[in-house]
This record gives C-alpha cells, structure tokens and sequence, in this order.
C-alpha cells in the first residue's frame, strides 16, 4: 500500500542564536565541509523543497554539486505562482526536474505564465500551499523522501501539523541577533512548550567548527 506521506527531512544551517539569515538575507552560514555533507544528504533523497522567498533571496540551484550523484526533483512552494523567469530555478528546470506548487488563489495570467515553463505545476490548497495535501500528491508520484530546505516560514508550515520525520540542523559559529532576521521556525509559534514537537537527539558530528545535530520526531 502507498504511504500517505513521504519521509519528511527538514534540514538548516542556524546560527548559535537560532538565526538562518540576516536581516538582510545573507546565509552563507555552512562550511564547506557541512556542504559536502549537505549535498550527500540531497544525493539520497527524492525531492529538495523550499518556499517563493527562499527562491527569490538565495536565487539557490538545489543541485547535487559537491559530491557524485543524483539530482533531487526540485519543489518549490509559490502560491501566486510569481517565481522569477530569470531564476537559476526555472533556468535550469528542462534540464532538472522541477515542481512548483501554487494554490486555488493563482491568477489566470499568473498559471497561464507558469504553463510556458517547463515544469510541472501542482495545485494543492485554496489559498496558500495545503501541506499535507501537497504531500499526499507526491505520494501517489512515489516520491518517498523530501528534503525542506527552509526558510522558515516553509519550516513552520511542516513543524505546525507534525508533519516532519526528521530535523538536521548544522549550529554554525556566528551570533547574528536582530529581531528581523530569519529564524529557524517563523510563523505563529506554539503558544506553549507542551506543543511542540518532541525531538529525540539520534546524533552529533563536529565538523571544526560546526555541529550538525540530527534529531528525529518522537
Ligand atoms: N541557513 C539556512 O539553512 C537557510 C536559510 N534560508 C533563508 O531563509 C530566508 C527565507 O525564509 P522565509 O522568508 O521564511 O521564506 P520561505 O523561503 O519559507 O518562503 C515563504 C513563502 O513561500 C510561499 N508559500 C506558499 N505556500 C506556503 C506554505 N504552505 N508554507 C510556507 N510558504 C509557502 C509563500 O509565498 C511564503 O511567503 C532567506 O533569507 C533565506 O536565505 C533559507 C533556507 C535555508
Ligand atoms: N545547509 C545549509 N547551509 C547554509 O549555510 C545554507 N545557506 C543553506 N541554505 C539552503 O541551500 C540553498 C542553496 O543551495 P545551492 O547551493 O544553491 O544549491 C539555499 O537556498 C537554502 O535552501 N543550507
């Protein structure tokens, strides 16, 4: 029988102070050696997916560069379907499979726009991206693992309805601060601690500087 949702990897590189950009975007925050683990991780997985503004910040490729082997499917959460022609996203997407998944709220002229890609559109919620539908949908696709890349709006999406298997977080040894900037989890919140997701701790890796610590849902 098909499961009803693939296997759910949410994965960031964070600060010390639990930030994954600065308030002006910059997140340059793993080492190269975190991106040659990283891209190990995307080499094993089915599909990689971040959100519009992820997109349109990092202007990412999502590709498996630093080590040998395969490129994910590329999924990308844009309600209003306004992805940019220009990104290195859509560039790229004849040659690696790409998704972009919009909700009920698209214009005409705006899923029209999308149509001339060449990507597949997947339409999944009525005015944002219904997540668990979305994951559903890739199901039935036999896609059986997808890597979130953030930001974190994407992140809380998953984490708010349990919707996640797993969280790799690399701490990176900066301190950013600001008020503005992008956290791990941005969304509403839980309004207590009883809420959330419990996490059991499966590892540690030093990398120097850096600890990438692997937690799986209870
Ligand atoms: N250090 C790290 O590991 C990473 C850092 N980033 C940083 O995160 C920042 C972007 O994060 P955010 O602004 O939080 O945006 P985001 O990248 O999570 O995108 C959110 C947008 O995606 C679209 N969307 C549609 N349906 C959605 C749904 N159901 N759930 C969530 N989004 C949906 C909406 O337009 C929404 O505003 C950038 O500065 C980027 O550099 C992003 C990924 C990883
Ligand atoms: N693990 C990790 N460490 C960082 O420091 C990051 N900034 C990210 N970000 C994610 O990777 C995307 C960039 O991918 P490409 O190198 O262009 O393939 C970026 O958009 C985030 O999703 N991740």
């Amino acid at each position: 029988m098909e499961k009803s949702k693939p296997y759910v990897i949410l994965s960031a590189a964070t600060s010390i102070d639990g930030k994954i950009a600065t308030v002006t975007g910059d997140s340059k925050l793993s080492s190269k050696l975190d991106g040659i683990r990283l891209h190990k991780l995307r080499s094993k997985v089915d599909a990689i997916l971040v959100g519009k503004n992820t997109v349109l910040l990092d202007d990412p490729m999502l590709t498996v560069r630093h080590t040998k082997g395969k490129n994910p499917i590329r999924i990308v959460l844009d309600s209003k379907g306004s992805i940019s022609k220009n990104s290195k996203i859509i560039q790229t997407s004849k040659k690696i499979p790409t998704i972009v998944v919009v909700s009920n709220k698209i214009t005409k002229s705006n899923l029209e726009r999308l149509k001339k890609f060449p990507v597949e559109i997947i339409i999944a919620g009525k005015n944002s991206v219904d997540i668990k539908l979305l994951l559903k949908k890739l199901s039935y696709k036999k896609i059986k693992s997808v890597l979130v890349e953030g930001g974190g709006t994407t992140n809380w999406e998953f984490i708010k309805n349990g919707l996640f298997d797993e969280l790799i977080i690399t701490l990176s040894p900066f301190l950013i601060g600001g008020k503005d900037a992008v956290s791990l989890v941005e969304g509403d919140g839980f309004k207590k601690i009883t809420n959330s997701p419990i996490l059991r701790l499966k590892s540690t890796m030093r990398l120097k500087n850096h600890l990438v610590l692997n937690y799986v849902k209870v």
